[in-house]
């Protein structure tokens, strides 16, 4: 199968027990895919398999022609992903944080700098720049994990229900924010229960059932 990302009958099994069932598509780069579906049907199980952080049982799965493995450099380098909150240190502000990331991804301080401020602003919690993480609200928490995944290059985001913990005004802010990405060249992937940021981010639908899936535009 052809595309940017392809993935052909790619299945995740433990022992007995499915955590995802065999799915195919393929993905052109500059484009968006929600992965819709019931709880339990395996969305986050795809986007690890995706993120390369867990391998296909069955079929395979590759991103620019080359298989999803967390541990390439070549991989990482192409890859963001958000799915669970990241680790996150105590004694470092979001600010810190986020040009602790872009300059161990070679960005110069002072661009790093700029970066950070450019994020914190786009999601909205600027002036929540010198607290620490534990002095932020959950909603806020969540912008700022979203704010530091884009804080590093990228050509492919994946994003595990990045609606979590938002009001619907952050969660419009957000779906803002990820289109603009994708019109600027960037591929997503996500996995949502939310249609309003289905619709608002998504060129295509992924929807997995228990043992099947359907995918529309
Ligand atoms: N480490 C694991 N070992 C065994 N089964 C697992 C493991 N992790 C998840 N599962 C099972 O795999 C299936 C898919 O889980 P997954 O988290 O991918 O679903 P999901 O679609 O993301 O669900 P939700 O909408 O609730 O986030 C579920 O039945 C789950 O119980």
């Amino acid at each position: 199968m052809s595309g940017y990302i392809a993935v052909e009958q790619a299945s995740v099994l433990s022992g007995d027990q499915v955590l995802l069932a065999p799915v195919s598509f393929s993905l052109d780069a500059g484009k968006a895919l929600a992965v819709t579906g019931s709880n339990g049907t395996g969305k986050t199980t795809l986007l690890r398999v995706l993120a390369g952080r867990t391998p296909p049982t069955t079929g395979s799965v590759a991103i620019a022609g080359e298989p999803t493995n967390e541990r390439s450099s070549g991989f990482r380098a192409r890859m963001a992903a958000l799915i669970g909150l990241p680790p996150l240190a105590r004694n470092l502000t979001p600010r810190e944080h986020l040009v602790l990331v872009a300059t161990s991804w070679g960005s110069k301080i002072v661009d790093g700098e700029n970066i950070a401020d450019r994020l914190l602003d786009e999601f909205g919690i600027i002036r929540l720049k010198g607290r620490f993480p534990h002095e932020l609200s959950s909603g806020q928490t969540q912008l700022f994990a979203l704010a530091l995944t884009l804080a590093r290059p990228f050509e492919v985001l994946i994003l595990d229900e990045p609606e979590q913990r938002l009001d619907s005004d952050r969660l419009e802010l957000v779906g803002s924010v990820l289109r603009h990405l994708v019109e600027d060249g960037k591929t997503l992937i996500l996995a949502s229960h939310s249609n309003i940021l289905v619709e608002r981010t998504s060129d295509e639908v992924l929807t997995l059932t228990d043992a099947s899936y359907d995918l529309h535009s």
